[in-house]
């Protein structure tokens, strides 16, 4: 399979270098705001660059009826926008805030302890993300994934970065150097406390995801998840 890269950071290269493993080849590498993209010979685009670059490259590839893996995170405001786009381009398309199969099986646990926990009223739930110091967004979009999923199935109506607001679950977003990914969600009374944590030990897993991702995607139409590659839950 032929590949597009957008985005060549950490992530770009962890994913090439997995691509590569896997007997694919890498087309196209954009570290930049190039316009056109020339995306002739491109099976899969995956894009991992920046919240404010993620749209134009899945418009542009989308565009040259490219599908695309979509790993970028802070940009979802415009999700809704990218999903007309995809299908106004009878196009396929993936989004996932993480691509590991670690946090997706974890995003299943969380869900699950969520309707567990729904009616015991005196435990109050709070999530931290830890990431490393150049991570632009805050809240991470695991972490947010992970308040959508409990706020789809419980009273709490919002998420809210940093202190606890009524009805709204608060996340702590810390900075540590060289930390990959590391999310917490826990359950706290005034007699105990119960969380639920993933921990990523490097970027392996994302990147890995990312690819097989890519690889489910090549010759099919449509919008789909990582539920749908991974077949959990
Ligand atoms: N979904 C998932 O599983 C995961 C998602 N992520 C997300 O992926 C994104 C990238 O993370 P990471 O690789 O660590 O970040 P990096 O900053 O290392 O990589 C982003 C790269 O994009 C480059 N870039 C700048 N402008 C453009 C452009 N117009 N088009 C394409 N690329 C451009 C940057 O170049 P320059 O530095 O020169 O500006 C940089 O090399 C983040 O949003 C992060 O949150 C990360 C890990 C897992
Ligand atoms: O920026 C990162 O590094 C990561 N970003 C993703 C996120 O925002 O959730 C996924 C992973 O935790 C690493």
């Amino acid at each position: 399979m032929n590949i597009a890269l957008l985005g060549y950071g950490r992530m770009g290269k962890s994913i090439e270098a997995i691509a590569l493993k896997r007997g694919h080849s890498i087309v196209l590498k954009v570290n930049t705001d190039k316009d056109p993209l020339d995306f002739s010979n491109t099976d899969v685009a995956i894009d991992f660059s920046l919240p404010n670059t993620a749209v134009k490259n899945i418009k542009a590839a989308l565009s040259a009826h490219v599908p695309v893996i979509s790993g970028t995170t802070g940009w979802l405001d415009n999700y809704d926008d990218i999903k007309a786009f995809c299908k106004a381009q009878n196009g396929s398309f993936i989004y996932a805030s993480n691509f590991s199969l670690g946090v997706n099986l974890f995003f299943e646990l969380n869900r699950k302890l969520c309707e567990l926990m729904r009616d015991f009223k005196d435990y109050n739930v709070t999530i931290e993300e830890i990431h490393h110091m150049k991570k632009l967004d805050a809240p991470s979009g695991t972490a947010i994934s992970l308040a959508q999923d409990i706020i789809k199935s419980t009273e709490y109506s919002n998420w809210t970065l940093g202190e606890a607001q009524p009805d709204s679950i608060p996340i702590n977003a810390k900075r540590i150097e060289d930390v990959p990914g590391t999310h917490e969600v826990s359950y706290n009374s005034q007699i105990d406390a119960i969380s639920i944590k993933h921990v990523a030990h490097n970027r392996k897993g994302f990147a890995l995801g990312a690819v097989i991702a890519a690889e489910w995607i090549k010759d099919k139409k449509g919008i789909y998840t990582m539920k749908d590659v991974l077949n959990i839950g």
